[in-house]
């Protein structure tokens, strides 16, 4: 384990369980269709790879950047987007994919925009929920994992754009942002 980790939340096995058992599940809703994956990016990236690989319908891969944190452990509320999708959503069902569901904040700017411009339907696909960090009502359609009100990293999640490449979710020592 990373000396800077103090404990895994969700380890690399559960990590492939979740992807298969989302994977599946989405498969199965959305038979016969053809599903836009809108991954937010940076954080989507390792999770969007792993679960994409046990979808086995049609589905189109599109990216947005979208960022609140800045790097930080606190989100600043502000949702801006960096990078916009280069497709048209209008009459199609997405299904944004995401590392984390927090305050709420994120998710429901974005699906609220996604609607606005048009698309059929939104649900939103995350690896992580943590229910207890809502400023925002937001319930995610699909959930890997609920976990406690703690600031974690890896599988995507950074702390200053760092630990993204830990191959699991732990929870990052206080010691290393309280300095
Ligand atoms: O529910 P919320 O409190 O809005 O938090 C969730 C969002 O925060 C993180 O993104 P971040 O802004 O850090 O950008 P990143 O993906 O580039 O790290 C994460 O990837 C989610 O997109
Ligand atoms: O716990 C978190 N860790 C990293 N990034 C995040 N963005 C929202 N919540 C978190
Ligand atoms: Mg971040």
């Amino acid at each position: 384990m990373h000396q800077d980790i103090e404990e895994i939340l969700v380890s690399e096995q559960e990590i492939l369980e979740i992807s298969k058992s989302m994977g599946a599940h989405i498969s199965k809703d959305y038979a016969g269709k053809t599903p836009i994956l809108v991954g937010l990016l940076k954080g989507c990236i390792p999770f969007m790879a792993s679960l994409v690989k046990y979808i086995d319908i049609p589905a189109q891969m599109e990216f947005m950047a979208v960022s609140s944190y800045h790097g930080g452990i606190s989100s600043s509320g502000d949702v801006k987007i960096k990078y916009d999708l280069e497709t048209s959503v209008n009459g199609r069902d997405v299904v944004i994919v995401e590392d984390i569901v927090d305050t709420g904040a994120t998710l429901s700017t974005i699906t609220k925009l996604l609607l606005h411009r048009g698309a059929k339907s939104v649900k939103v696909a995350t690896l992580l929920d943590k229910p207890a960090g809502r400023k925002v009502e937001f319930v995610p359609d699909y959930i890997g994992k609920t976990i406690p009100k703690k600031f974690v990293v890896g599988f995507g999640l950074d702390y200053e754009e760092l630990y993204r490449n830990l191959p699991y979710v732990g929870v990052l020592k206080p010691s290393v942002y309280q300095k």
